[in-house]
């Protein structure tokens, strides 16, 4: 009679399917500062945290402008020196986890700060605008010569 036909196929969730980010390792800022030496030295750029202990003495600027940096988060004064893409690629093979997301929030108030600068995306340099007759309402006025400057009272 009543054929329980109870076949519950459980899709087991098919692990190892490619990319598996989950492997990142997150270190907090506590655990990245006891790594500022120049036998261990580890550096935070932009929430990534990098070794860069073997790196040191291959560094065209210099151990000692990493070791000023190291166990901590570098990430101006990487930008600030204007690194280029090479140097951002040979990043890379350094990188040993991410800055916690604790931590990663105090970090990411003073960056906002920092990047006040560069909007995000921030590009809104006259790619063809077909908007013209639309009447954005984009006019200033250049100042009209006012005839009263000031209060000069005589
Ligand atoms: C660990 C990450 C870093 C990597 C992979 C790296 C890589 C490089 C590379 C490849 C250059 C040659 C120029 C270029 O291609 O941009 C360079 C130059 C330089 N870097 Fe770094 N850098 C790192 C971190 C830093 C940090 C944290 C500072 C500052 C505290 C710094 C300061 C400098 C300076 C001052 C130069 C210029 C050297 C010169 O032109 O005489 N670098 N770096």
């Amino acid at each position: 009679m009543g054929e329980d036909n109870h076949t519950e196929k459980t899709n087991g969730e098919i692990v190892g399917n490619g990319v598996s980010e989950s492997n990142v390792k997150y270190y907090t800022l506590e655990e990245i500062k006891q790594h500022n030496t120049s036998k261990d030295t580890w550096l935070i750029i932009h929430d990534k945290v990098y070794d860069i202990t073997s790196f040191l003495e291959e560094h065209p600027g210099g151990e000692e402008v990493l070791l000023e940096q190291a166990g901590a988060d570098a990430t101006e004064s990487f930008e600030d020196v204007g690194h280029s893409t090479d140097a951002r690629e040979m990043l890379e093979p350094y990188l040993i986890g991410e800055l916690h997301m604790d931590d990663r929030r105090k970090e990411s108030a003073k960056l906002m700060d920092h990047m006040a600068d560069t909007g995000p995306g921030g590009c809104c340099c006259g790619a063809d605008v077909p908007i013209l007759h639309s009447g954005a309402a984009g006019v200033l006025s250049p100042s009209p010569v006012s005839s009263d400057p000031g209060g000069l009272s005589v």
